[in-house]
């Protein structure tokens, strides 16, 4: 294994990083120990600052066990480009990707000629006519919100702000995904045949995806919580499958939302099929989770600093009005003016990015080119096999390209900016294909509850001697997850109109 660590740090010309006896796969299972492993959100927690110790935009990190892992993380904004743009040199390492495999393969878990299809089976669900409905529905769940479910009361007291916006971005891919339209009260009720709601069953899939990664299916029976994430990895199954069926019994009306691109693929009476059952429920459950939880979570830490901030969200309210002088509701039409709320989105996802760090691979031997603050450039060997992760964190909090960083600052996203500096829907071919869905999505929602409601941090007795600084930690803290997932948003809702 010496040898092994020897070899693997020749192979980068010994450039300067980390040495750890674990692989990247056990951080979430093993605490940070110095020379063993990383730890749970290490990206995220890092930021730049380890970049800031090895004096470059980037650093190695090999590590032993199970198997000799060299990697090369990055935050050199020339470099990532350079990468992303780059398919054929440095692709997907599809096998990092196998739990999220499990339904079936998939758009997220693919490469080549495989993922080629899926891209472009589920492209046209992404045009400019399904953003009009993602809008629209956006309004509608959120119009359900206020009337259903806050009704006439003038404050309302969250305990987790999560627990409003992953229903809320749940309820959009539903209906404008998979034309699945869902109302808060139906939602709290468990449809008969089941025992748990399909919220719920997509929620514990989310969360217990590594239990997938580590135990045997037969370990899946030994604990009560194993026993519930089972039952609600078959649960979707049989969600997903009604919904195949429901689809494909109903009048085939004029859809073209992503379900029926899907759908249509899968239809064996028609040439064109190219999807199979398992391809089909695998992009379902893909689209799902991709679709709702990075939405659920930006929105959170999106209310999150606007609570924590006032002034800031004082100025984003002064804009909304200044478009909608009369309190009335947003139309699609109205989101191209609708800048600062866009700009409170990219800040919030600069400083929170979903996905902390992007996996590529070396295709072959090749190089790297990074530079650093002094303004220097010095290139790494890369050699085939070797892992690449692009860390989004430490590219958004480099002050090579953003000024003092660990400011709240939407502002900086009104004139010029970096934008080559900025990737949390990744880049080149392989960047996310909803981000147009999301920002259409989070615009609707976040003009509509900023406009309607003021949102401050809820007062709790247990922290009335906080400083600013220790509420906004409190608040802000977060864990590694399928996404980075906020611990807890207590929020109060005080209506304004
Ligand atoms: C704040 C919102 C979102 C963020 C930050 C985000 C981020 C990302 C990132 C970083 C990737 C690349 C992942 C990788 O290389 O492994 C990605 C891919 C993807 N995202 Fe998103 N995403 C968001 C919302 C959405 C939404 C709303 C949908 C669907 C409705 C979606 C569907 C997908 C899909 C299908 C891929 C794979 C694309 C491909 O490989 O061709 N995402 N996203």
């Amino acid at each position: 294994k010496l040898l092994n660590l020897w070899k693997a740090g020749q192979s980068v010309h010994n450039f300067p990083g980390k040495r750890l006896i674990l692989n990247p796969l056990f951080n979430n299972f093993v605490p940070k120990i110095r020379g063993i492993s990383d730890g749970q959100n290490s990206l995220f927690n890092a930021k730049h600052t380890y970049f800031d110790y090895v004096g470059w935009d980037a650093y190695t990190s090999i590590s032993l066990w199970p198997n000799t892992r060299t990697m090369v993380v990055l935050a050199d904004a020339a470099a990532i480009k350079e990468i992303t743009l780059s398919r054929a040199r440095f692709p997907k390492p599809v096998h990092h990707y196998k739990t999220l495999s499990f339904y079936g393969k998939n758009i997220v878990a693919s490469e080549g000629e495989e993922w080629k299809k899926y891209r472009k089976i589920s492209a046209p669900a992404f045009s400019d006519r399904n953003n009009k409905l993602v809008w629209d529905s956006s309004i509608k769940i959120v119009e359900g919100l206020f009337n259903d479910v806050w009704g006439k009361r003038d404050v309302i007291e969250v305990d987790h702000c999560v627990d409003i916006t992953l229903p809320i971005a749940l309820f959009v891919i539903g209906a404008a995904g998979f034309g699945r339209s869902i109302s808060w009260k139906e939602d709290a009720v468990i449809p008969p045949g089941h025992s748990m709601t399909f919220k719920d069953a997509l929620h514990v899939v989310t969360v217990e995806i590594f239990l997938k990664i580590i135990l045997p299916d037969w370990a899946m029976g030994l604990t009560k919580r194993l026993r519930r994430a089972r039952l609600a990895f078959e649960e979707l199954r049989s969600y997903m499958v009604e919904m195949i069926r429901d689809r494909q019994k109903a009048e085939k009306a004029e859809r073209h939302d992503l379900f029926s691109s899907l759908l249509a693929a899968n239809d064996h009476t028609l040439d064109a099929s190219t999807l199979t059952e398992s391809e089909l429920i695998g992009n379902i459950y893909i689209f799902l989770v991709a679709g709702h939880e990075t939405t659920a979570h930006t929105l959170c830490f999106t209310f999150a600093l606007l609570a924590l901030y006032p002034d800031e969200q004082e100025k984003l309210v002064e804009h909304i009005r200044s478009i909608l002088p009369n309190g009335q509701s947003p139309t699609y039409e109205d989101m191209p003016l609708l800048t600062y709320s866009m700009a409170v989105f990219y800040e919030t996802l600069r400083m929170f990015p979903p996905v902390t760090g992007i996996p590529k691979e070396a295709a072959e031997d090749t190089t790297i080119t990074v530079g650093n603050k002094k303004g220097e450039q010095t290139t790494i060997p890369i050699p085939k096999g070797a892992d690449l992760t692009l860390s989004t964190v430490g590219l958004h909090y480099n002050p090579r390209y953003w000024h003092d960083p660990d400011s709240f600052k939407p502002s900086r996203f009104l004139g010029d900016w970096p934008r080559d500096a900025f990737i949390p829907f990744s880049s080149g071919a392989r960047a996310c294909i909803g981000r147009k869905f999301f920002e259409t999505e989070g615009i609707a929602i976040l003009t509509m509850l900023v406009s309607h409601y003021k949102i401050a941090i809820k007062e709790e007795p247990q922290f009335a001697s906080e400083s600013f600084e220790q509420r906004k930690a409190r608040v802000l803290s977060c864990r590694a997850g399928l996404t980075v997932t906020p611990i807890r948003v207590p929020l109060t809702f005080t209506r304004r109109i």
